[in-house]
């Protein structure tokens, strides 16, 4: 097995570089479909479920976050808080609500989580907004049945800092009880050399203390009631797959924790998202499955 600090720079670039594993187009073709993909499901979102939209998470401009809103009247309301991808520094909120086209039928709260990707913001900037942002909503909706993280890519580094949080020194200690962490990232030590670290100007300190791999004790701690899902894509790169087996392997070590690695098959890393459009599609089923709405 190579392993990452034996590669040269170009190979760990081509390792963290996703569009160039996808089996399906060119990788200019791939971001560019991806980015559509995720943008028409949101506008379809939003003709079918309620919404409300910017709805500020804190003082920042881009402390933001929108709602989708399910028309049942049910009393049993998961909600799920989705953490979009982009390395840190593509995409937002605004083409992010697409996974709520299946889950508002079934009476699924889904809200999509803004925050300052580089180079406005920084890791722990980001790390920060996103743990306010949870805190925001459970004071915001303290009656829902249920609350449940999904995060894509970097956006799966952002739900699993999530997991890792200290909350003694937040008003509340939300109560996550589901994790969907799709196609992630959870050391950052590799991608340090990389161009992906140009905008996010990260030192190894910082990596290091943002990295999920780090912190599974805490995790353990804060999130031992939490059903985790590690899913990768079949497609990803060798060294992105082994993001996840590690993170896997480091969760299920501790014990006590319910933890499943989930390897999709015929994805690879965008569509592996994308397809949460889809009520039918394996990972939209496992969500509904976990949140009793299946
Ligand atoms: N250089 C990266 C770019 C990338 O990851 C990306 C670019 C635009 C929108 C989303 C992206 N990634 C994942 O969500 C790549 O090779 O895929």
């Amino acid at each position: 097995m190579s392993r990452w600090e034996d590669m040269k720079k170009d190979e760990l670039e081509r390792q963290f570089s996703p569009s160039q594993w996808s089996h399906r187009m060119s990788a200019d073709d791939v971001i560019k479909a991806h980015v559509t993909a995720l943008k028409e499901g949101t506008e379809r979102a939003r003709g079918l479920a309620q919404t409300l939209l910017n709805v500020p998470y804190g003082e920042g401009e881009g402390e933001k976050l929108d709602v989708y809103v399910p028309t049942t009247t049910s009393l049993d309301v998961p909600l799920v808080i989705y953490l979009h991808g982009g390395y840190w520094q593509f995409l937002s909120k605004d083409e992010s609500g697409f996974m709520a086209v299946p889950l508002v039928h079934k009476g699924v709260v889904v809200v999509a989580v803004g925050y300052d990707i580089a180079p406005k913001g920084n890791m722990d900037v980001m790390v920060s907004q996103v743990r306010r942002s949870v805190v925001s909503v459970i004071q915001q909706y303290s009656h829902i049945s249920g609350l449940y993280l999904c995060g894509h890519s970097a956006g799966a580094h952002l739900a699993a800092m999530i997991l890792s949080t200290d909350w003694s020194q937040y008003n509340v200690t939300p109560q996550i009880r589901g994790a969907f962490l799709v196609s992630g990232i959870y050391d950052l030590l590799p991608i340090l050399s990389t161009y992906v670290n140009e905008p996010l100007k990260m030192t190894e300190e910082v990596a290091l203390r943002n990295s999920p791999s780090q912190l599974v004790p805490q995790l353990k701690l804060s999130s031992s009631n939490c059903d985790i899902v590690v899913a990768m894509a079949q497609t990803d790169s060798p060294e992105f797959r082994k993001q996840s087996e590690d993170y896997y392997k480091a969760l299920e070590s501790t014990g006590g924790l319910k933890v499943t690695l989930e390897d999709v098959p015929n994805t690879d890393h965008f569509n592996i998202i994308e397809q949460l459009v889809d009520g039918d599609y394996h990972l939209t089923q496992l969500l509904l499955k976990m949140m009793g709405k299946s």
